[in-house]
């Protein structure tokens, strides 16, 4: 397929910028009317390095001008905290869960349903809070700790004990002293108590009666309450770390032995097969090099480890990010996040892609300025990025958001206190721009939609969607190309990428993933388009050469493997089953009856996964499509509309082994 410079254009640009909308799209062209097309052509296009581009958009008259202008600008934009209003949703809460006990019997609904408002005004109120003293005129510089009080009576009632006793530590934490009071350790009785743990309950309750002037009324009340408390029942998380089978590779970290990397002139590196690969084995289990959260999801998914929020921990300086627990508060705000904290709102708000937060968080989450270029230079050294087909334009949009994420970084005091507010990078500041613009062109070809699967309360797969939460980039995970049926599936478990063989491989067969265009929903002509545009190949897989038909055009026809040894040629279903058929390549007679038979049991195995689906039986339904999937290849070839199906219900089935949640 013709290279198509417009379409790659337009593709190339929406790894920058991710919307129309945002600043950044103006500084763009602001500084493209500025500098104009003869220079940007005959000087800018033709530079050779990425120091040299990163050194011209800030030196040279013919741009500088505007980028210093704009760079200049860059100011804290971040959600502030707000003690009165944190304050207000506390008293919010406060009397929702007020007027919750009042509900009579038989109303238990209403019940849960006012302590689900009020958690919900509990939870604004901790994410609006400010530190501990930082706004003495309200509460006494105690709001943060109020708020978490407050939640804490909240979960209690609704029987969630561990979220409780985490939030009624955060109170003390936060400046409650809470210790010397009865009302405290009875708190800490009945979330024992929800989460079935008398004893602890008990021993909570006694150290309430030994406290000085405690209340033994209160306490006897409490120990009647605990004591008709039934904890409700745990639903088990059903999210499991899968083994790399055959353990790891210790020369491809994060994927198995029985994969290794390979190269050849016209596919670059890639994965394929050592030794065999089975269908279920697990040949990836890697931790990003760096994930971010899409800013759509900063109100529900934690900032960290990106999963769902329920009782979120707030940021002590600013609201704009919410973490899942007061652990994840610690490692982002101790790591990236003290440098990304007040400019969150100006990096979402120049409308940069989800690319450009991962290129910054190399960066921020480094331990040190020396770390973090050593290994953005290291992924710019040996991950693809397809200089050979960048368009000047491209790079001098990509040089303008390196500028602007060196100059966030400036103004974070990621390089220390600076001599001077001005832009003008220092040595070590243009290193770290010429290496952003690096990573900005490898993660354009390597970074990974990070997905989580949403599921229904009734069932875990009938109306299942899956949502792409974040994205990151992964070492390993890089070096797999891609086919237009894959033959792993992708699957996360937190932010970790695991990758399952999804059919037989035989050595050196190609492991390949799929970046987008599968060939059952998208026809070659669209998939080369979008692959070439986006990725830069033509690709050559089976499903292209043989131009397979969509899965809505696809009838129920099957291929055979010819039956005699060594030959590998493809045969029709035979008219007459009684009859040999001869095939064209061995010219041997032979028998396709074994064949048939099998793909008889083949079809029950499939049919049997999909009731273990319905009954909603994962692993079990894993197991027999792994069964199914792996007789098939023994004896036919794709395109099969059920074993496509299969692969496709089997990919549903290992992502309910990794990050789900409920809505
Ligand atoms: C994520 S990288 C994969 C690793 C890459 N082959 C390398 O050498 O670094 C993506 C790039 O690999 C190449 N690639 C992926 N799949 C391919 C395929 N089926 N045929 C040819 N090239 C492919 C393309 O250049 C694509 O932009």
């Amino acid at each position: 397929m013709e290279f198509d410079p417009t379409y790659y254009n337009i593709c190339s640009t929406r790894t920058v910028q991710s919307e129309k909308r945002g600043f950044f799209n103006e500084f763009c062209v602001d500084v493209r009317e500025a500098c104009g097309d003869k220079w940007l052509q005959n000087y800018f296009g033709k530079l050779k390095s990425n120091a040299a581009r990163v050194l011209s958009i800030f030196s040279d008259r013919e741009v500088c001008d505007p980028v210093l202008g704009v760079l200049e600008h860059v100011q804290p934009v971040f959600k502030q905290k707000d003690a009165l209003f944190s304050a207000q949703r506390r008293a919010q809460a406060d009397k929702l869960l007020l007027m919750s006990s009042g509900e009579g019997a038989g109303a238990e609904e209403g019940s849960r349903e006012l302590l689900q408002q009020a958690l919900l005004a509990a939870n604004l109120a901790v994410m609006r809070a400010p530190d501990r003293d930082a706004d003495p005129s309200i509460d006494d510089g105690l709001s943060l700790a109020l708020a978490y009080r407050s939640r804490a009576s909240i979960l209690i009632r609704l029987g969630e004990g561990e979220a409780a006793l985490s939030d009624l530590k955060l109170a003390t934490n936060f400046g409650l002293d809470l210790k010397g009071s009865g009302d405290y350790y009875c708190k800490m009785a009945k979330a024992y108590a929800t989460m079935g743990e008398p004893a602890k309950a008990e021993i909570s309750l006694k150290i309430a009666e030994k406290l000085p002037g405690s209340d033994s009324g209160h306490i006897a009340l409490c120990r009647q309450e605990i004591a008709s408390v039934k904890p409700p029942k745990k639903e088990p998380s059903t999210e499991q770390v899968p083994k790399l089978t055959h353990g790891e590779n210790p020369e491809l970290s994060g994927a198995s032995k029985v994969v290794k990397l390979v190269e050849t002139k016209d596919k670059g590196r890639f994965v394929v097969a050592s030794e065999g690969v089975k269908t279920g084995d697990v040949v990836l289990c890697e931790e990003p090099v760096a994930a971010c959260l899409i800013p759509s999801f900063f109100g529900t998914n934690c900032h960290h480890c990106f999963k769902r929020l329920h009782t979120p921990v707030s940021c002590l300086h600013c609201s704009g990010v919410a973490f899942c627990s007061a652990q994840c508060m610690g490692e982002a705000c101790s790591s990236y996040h003290r440098f990304e904290c007040e400019f969150m709102d100006l990096l979402i708000g120049s409308g940069m892609s989800i690319l450009c937060f991962i290129a910054l968080r190399i960066f921020t989450q480094a331990n040190s300025l020396e770390d973090g270029l050593a290994t953005a230079n290291l992924l710019f050294e040996h991950l693809c990025s397809h200089e050979e087909v960048r368009q000047a334009d491209d790079y001098l949009q990509r040089s303008l958001m390196a500028g602007f994420l060196m100059r966030i970084l400036q103004k974070s005091l990621y390089f220390g206190r600076r001599k001077t507010e001005g832009v003008n990078p220092t040595a070590v500041e243009l290193q770290v721009a010429t290496a952003l613009l690096g990573l900005l062109q490898v993660l354009q070809y390597n970074a990974h939609q990070i997905y989580q699967t949403q599921v229904t309360e009734e069932h875990r797969f009938d109306g299942s969607n899956t949502v792409y939460v974040g994205a990151g980039l992964y070492g390993t995970g890089s070096y797999f190309n891609h086919e237009c049926w894959p033959s792993v599936a992708g699957h996360f478990v937190g932010k970790k990428l695991v990758l399952t063989a999804t059919k037989p491989h035989r050595p050196n067969e190609v492991v390949a993933v799929n970046y987008g265009p599968l060939f059952i929903k998208m026809n070659l002509k669209e998939r080369q388009r979008t692959l070439r545009g986006r990725y830069s190949f033509s690709c050559n897989c089976m499903a292209c050469q043989e131009n397979w038909p969509l899965l809505q055009k696809l009838d129920k026809q099957v291929r055979f493997w010819c039956t005699s040894a060594n030959c590998v040629y493809l045969l029709k279903f035979p008219k007459d089953l009684a009859k040999d058929v001869r095939c064209p390549r061995c010219r041997k007679n032979i028998s396709l009856k074994e064949s048939v038979a099998k793909l008889i049991k083949i079809e029950e195995l499939y049919r049997e996964a999909a009731r273990a689906m319905q009954d909603q039986k994962t692993h079990e339904a894993i197991e027999l499509f792994k069964e199914g999937i792996e007789m098939f290849f023994q004896v036919a070839a794709l395109p099969h509309k059920d074993t496509l199906v299969a692969q496709q219900s089997l990919l549903k089935c290992l992502s309910d082994t990794g990050t789900t949640f409920k809505k």
